[in-house]
């Protein structure tokens, strides 16, 4: 069975939906940046403090690797993920579901979360504008379905997701 894979960027809810897609689906969810701390022992903060993004995105890559490997999973990615040709390539053996957002909805939904380096120490809405203006065009691209996530309940943006896959 092909893996649903979630992309888009922080906040538009690739790991909340993905649980709850996994659930409606009887599939295992797995979400990569969770991953990637529970092998490490520590945040993803922590990971950008001692290695800087370079080494985040090299674990990130080699997780995508592995994960891309199993059958029939939910795989919610981090904001990013695009952004490498070679994670590009091992996404696309997935169904790859776009949630796309605003930048107002991005900020409000990340606003109390600690665990997003990049937008610490920073002015986050020009950050998310910045961002979105490299991976945009990326979250397009690799996208099978582009489904709206901001300003819906998570239950309608699930259902939305299983009546595509359904068709
Ligand atoms: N459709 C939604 N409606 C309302 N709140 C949402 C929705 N999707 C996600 N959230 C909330 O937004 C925050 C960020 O979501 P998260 O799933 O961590 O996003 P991502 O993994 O894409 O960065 C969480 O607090 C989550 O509960
Ligand atoms: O956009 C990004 O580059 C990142 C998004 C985060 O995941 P979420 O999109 O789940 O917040 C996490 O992978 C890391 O902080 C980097
Ligand atoms: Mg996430």
């Amino acid at each position: 069975m092909q893996n649903l894979i979630l992309i888009g960027p922080m906040g538009s809810g690739k790991t909340t939906v993905g649980k709850q897609l996994a659930k409606r689906t009887r599939m295992d969810f797995v979400d990569s940046d969770h991953m990637i701390e529970e092998r490490c022992g520590v945040s993803i903060s922590t990971i950008f403090d001692i290695e800087g993004e370079d080494g985040f995105r090299k674990r990130e890559t080699k997780m995508l690797s592995e994960l891309c490997e199993r059958n029939g999973i939910v795989l919610a990615t981090g904001g990013g993920a695009v952004v490498s040709e070679e994670n590009r390539i091992l996404l696309r053996k997935g169904f790859v579901v776009y949630l796309k957002t605003s930048i107002e909805t991005q900020l409000a939904r990340t606003q109390k979360n600690q665990n997003r380096p990049l937008l610490e120490n920073v002015d986050a809405e020009t950050k998310l504008e910045e961002l979105m203006e490299e991976r945009g065009k990326l979250y397009e691209q690799e996208a099978d379905l582009i489904v709206m996530s901001g300003e819906r309940i998570v239950s309608k943006v699930v259902d939305e997701i299983i009546e595509a896959l359904e068709k």
